[in-house]
């Protein structure tokens, strides 16, 4: 593969990066002179005859929180420092036969926050991406261990058998049923003017509606409580189990080739800590081992579907490149929204992190890992290709006692896939059980970590930290479209999730100033460095703005420097001078 040609290519921003540089060093010169201004009236004699004591506070807080404001900034210079694009060439990969599994992993908690129809889609559109269906494998873990989803994944499995030829046939770009029968998608498909694919169209859109109706049914029927199972969310066995068909339609959609479509809720004890999405995850990770263990992984939010099936192809551009095979960690995709105004003005979009800070960060180590929408070499969350020289025991104190699952993190480890079911999932209900993990590394060396409410940008730091580097790819259609949060209550949990997961990180011995510099570069260090400490910083120097200048300013308290203040004072004198109609005798 070395001398064909590139899968991808990287373009550096250089005119970005003129801009950029150029204005740090304006600012900076800005910032010199104001803690020079500063300083100097800290440090000046004080006269007696002036009340200086008043004055000092405010000026102190004040000086305080521009200092703080100034050193985020110049933390931040690191994501400006050299921004990157990236272009891929999927038609230069392998041929399909050559191309590596992928297992897809997608969440889902909660059946009533998140409606069971949109999780479906979000399944429903991996398993329409544009991949050999054989090396695809769809796993939906249910944390809340619903019945509903359950269903949902059932009803589902069958519909796919009848949307996934229409999608490959007509290649379709947008694969999530509801997004694609909805007004919104104005695609331009294959043949999309014929007859036969109107009628098609329709059947296919029949078989939705009866595919959703079921849903809703369901839902009725398993909300009475004569049918209650007495499971609630906090407190279930597992359940796990690989679709299949149980459907009456097989004669017209017997030879379609699904992706294998897998349903896991892990056992969850209200006296064990199941550590969120990150626990969620890791059981994702050690079932998949027993049934497809595929090298690639590809990580989505139960409300983030794929808006373009390409992405996978996309990915793999980057994976299989000679020069990253034993470097790259991932590949992260922006997250884009569908759901918010294009006059949002509080950009709950995200747009400064997924079109600034990622390319910023993508042209030093990498963007971190940002939850949803990347795809992640599985031995990069297994302590690396390192663990073949490690014996038995040691692997058993880090992975947990399931042999199966350490004979699985070999390479040559064949899984099972369905002829022999029974053996394969009491292994995998002991690798779902809530103690499986007590006494081993999950979630502190190995898969996602739970140091930190936010598994992502703490998983994404270690690796990064182990040497592995990430990719950015950012194609002009958005590969992922995901629901973004829309009320004040919403945005301020998550912003709280958020920060405090920040702050956790910045406050522990993972501060990413201390621990990063040596086990990554700088600049992606202080790249980190900015994220983690931007709550702790924005919040001190905010509230410090929001009130000293203005009690300052009622209490005749100069904070600032008069800017040209002769100018000031000839615009005054001339506004005095008008007012007494004397204007043509003093400036005329
Ligand atoms: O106990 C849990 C909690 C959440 N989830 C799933 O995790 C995903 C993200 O959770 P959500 O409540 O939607 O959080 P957001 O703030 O919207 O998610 C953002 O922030 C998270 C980190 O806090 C990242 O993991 C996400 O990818 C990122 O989109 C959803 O699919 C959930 O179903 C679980 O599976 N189990
Ligand atoms: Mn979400």
């Amino acid at each position: 593969m070395e001398d064909s040609l590139p899968l991808h290519v990287c373009h550096v921003q250089t005119l970005s990066i003129f801009i950029n540089r150029s204005h740090a060093l304006l600012h900076s010169i800005g910032l010199a002179f104001l803690v020079y201004y500063r300083t100097s009236f800290l440090f000046q004699d004080q006269d007696p005859n002036t009340k200086a004591t008043p004055l000092f506070l405010p000026w102190l807080l004040v000086f305080a929180s521009e200092l703080l404001l100034s050193f985020t900034w110049l933390v931040d210079q690191a994501f400006r420092w050299r921004p990157v694009t990236r272009t891929v060439f999927p038609e230069r990969l392998p041929e399909d036969d050559k191309l590596p599994a992928i297992d897809v992993f997608i969440c889902t908690t909660d059946p009533d926050k998140e409606p069971t129809v949109e999780v479906m889609n979000t399944v429903l559109s991996a398993m329409a991406l544009d991949y050999p269906p054989e090396k695809l494998h769809v796993y939906l873990s249910d944390d809340g261990g619903s019945p509903i989803t359950l269903h949902g994944m059932k009803e589902a499995w069958s519909f796919a058998r009848w949307w996934l030829p229409f999608c490959r046939k007509y290649r379709l770009k947008t694969r999530s049923p509801e997004a694609y029968y909805s007004a919104v998608s104005k695609d331009d498909d294959e043949g999309s003017g014929s007859s036969e694919f109107m009628i098609e169209r329709q059947k296919i859109k029949e078989r939705y509606e009866m595919f959703k109706e079921s849903i809703r049914e369901v839902r009725g029927r398993l909300l009475d409580p004569v049918h209650g199972s007495g499971i609630t969310a906090r407190d279930h066995p597992s359940l796990i189990e690989v679709i299949q068909d149980k459907s009456n339609d097989r004669v017209q959609v017997d030879q379609v080739k699904t992706p294998l479509l897998i349903y896991v809720s892990r056992e969850k004890r209200p006296s064990h800590s199941h550590h969120f999405k990150a626990g969620a995850l890791n059981v994702l990770q050690r079932v998949s081992c027993m049934i497809s263990n595929s090298p690639y992984i590809l990580v989505l939010d139960c409300d983030m579907y794929c808006n373009d099936p390409t992405s996978a192809r996309r990915a793999m551009c980057f994976h299989l490149d000679s020069k990253f095979l034993h470097s790259l960690a991932f590949v992260q995709f922006p997250q884009r929204f569908h759901n918010i105004s294009k006059n949002d003005i509080y950009d709950s979009q995200l747009r400064c992190v997924f079109s600034v800070l990622w390319q910023g960060a993508d042209g030093l180590q990498g963007p971190f890992l940002s939850g949803t929408g990347f795809y992640i070499k599985r031995v990069s969350l297994c302590g690396g290709s390192s663990i073949q020289d490690i014996d038995l025991g040691e692997l058993k104190h880090s992975f947990g006692s399931s042999n199966e699952l350490i004979k699985s993190l070999h390479g040559s480890y064949k899984p099972y896939v369905i002829n022999d079911q029974y053996g394969l999932l009491e292994e995998t209900h002991l690798l779902a059980s809530c103690t499986y993990e007590n006494d081993t590394k999950w979630g502190k060396e190995v898969g996602f970590l739970y140091n930190s409410v936010l598994e992502d940008y703490f998983t994404g730091f270690t690796l990064h930290c182990k040497g592995w580097i990430s990719v950015y790819c950012d194609p002009l259609r958005p590969q992922f479209l995901g629901s973004g949060t829309t009320n004040l209550n919403d945005f301020l949990i998550q912003g709280m999730r958020w920060s405090s997961g920040l702050v956790e990180v910045s406050f522990s011995k993972f501060c990413p100033l201390i621990y990063g510099p040596t086990r990554m570069s700088i600049f992606e260090s202080l790249c980190y460095a900015q994220l983690a400490f931007h709550p702790i910083s924005y919040f001190l120097s905010l509230w410090c703005f929001a009130t000293i200048p203005q009690l300052c300013l009622l209490n005749d308290i100069p904070l600032y420097p008069k800017p040209f203040p002769n100018i000031y004072k000839r615009f005054f004198q001339l506004e005095d001078h008008s007012k007494h109609g004397e204007m043509n005798k003093g400036y005329g």
